[in-house]
């Protein structure tokens, strides 16, 4: 099912992020900021970049288990999340876990243990069942985690490197289990370190870099930076300006540029330009409009 990127409202069953910026602690460096982001109904959508550059905080405030700094997230699909580390020392067995959850979600014991039974079979732990979560190897307490998250048919499936620990018939399962959450209507964000996870069935992927996001390919197929954007013209030099960020770079004429940057790394660009040794002059400064809600 292809989703539906038109602008508009956010729908409760997507989810939108506006702006947003998180740092940990006080005056601790933004980890991510100006960030718009929208995973749709029905949409796979893949973030990428190199270690410690936020996607894991990127996943926990789209999951909803961690909130922003600034800015809003949007809508409220029913969520469930395999992180990149499952708290394994629980008291429960693998089923006895899986069946407890069930019932949070809603279902009946008598169901909720036959759906944890078939999830475990599913991903080749049935022989696992009755095994406490802290005695399980790491790659068994991985398909437990797997499983939580799907026995819950979630409206939004957030995976943070879900595949890791997984053998090969495991992965292969999940890889199914994440068709098949899409075919049901239900949106997938996923973090994985393998480029050729999903390899081309992706509707969507975002990197980060510098704490920004940028479209690799986007919903409405187009890409760059996403999030709030400022424009700024300076002439000086026949060389383009090496600058801080990712940016898109239009030359006016032989000394002229104009470069888009995220607004989030307006200032430093600009003193960027400002401190260049000879110094570029800098014509205007422009702040793009704010992208729609629901882009
Ligand atoms: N709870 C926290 N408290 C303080 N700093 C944190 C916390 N969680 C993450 N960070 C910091 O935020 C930055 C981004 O971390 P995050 O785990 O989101 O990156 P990542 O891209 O998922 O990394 P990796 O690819 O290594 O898993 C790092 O500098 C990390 O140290």
């Amino acid at each position: 099912m292809r989703p539906d990127p038109s602008p508009g409202p956010v729908a409760s069953r997507n989810v939108a992020l506006r702006n947003v910026g998180r740092r940990y602690g006080l005056a601790g460096p933004w980890v991510l900021r100006g960030v718009d982001l929208d995973v749709p109904a029905g949409a796979l959508v893949r973030v990428q970049g190199a270690n410690g550059t936020g996607k894991s905080t990127l996943l926990r405030l789209v999951a909803g288990i961690d909130s922003p700094s600034e800015g809003r997230v949007v809508g409220r699909p029913r969520t469930a999340y395999v992180p990149e580390r499952f708290p394994a020392a629980l008291p429960f067995t693998a089923l006895g876990y899986l069946t407890h959850l069930g019932r949070v979600h809603g279902l009946v014991r008598a169901v909720a243990e036959r759906e944890a039974g078939e999830w475990l079979e599913r991903f080749g732990a049935a022989g696992y069942a009755r095994t406490p979560l802290a005695e399980l190897s790491k790659g068994s307490s991985q398909k437990v985690a797997v499983a939580q998250a799907l026995l819950a048919a979630p409206e939004l499936l957030v995976l943070d490197e879900a595949w890791t620990g997984l053998d090969t018939a495991a992965r292969g399962e999940l890889d199914r289990a994440v068709a098949e959450r899409t075919a049901a209507g239900g949106a997938v964000l996923f973090v994985d370190h393998d480029p050729a996870r999903l390899a081309g069935l992706p509707d969507a992927t975002y990197r980060i870099e510098g704490s920004s996001l940028s479209v690799v390919n986007g919903l409405d197929g187009v890409s760059g930076p996403v999030g709030r954007q400022v424009t700024v013209t300076a002439s000086g030099s026949g060389r383009d300006p090496e600058l801080p960020c990712p940016h898109t770079l239009t030359r006016l004429d032989a000394r002229t540029v104009r470069v888009t940057v995220p607004a989030t790394h307006s200032d430093s660009v600009l003193r960027t330009l400002l401190n260049a040794r000879p110094p570029w002059h800098v014509v205007a400064v422009r702040t793009e409009p704010a992208p729609p809600e629901g882009r």
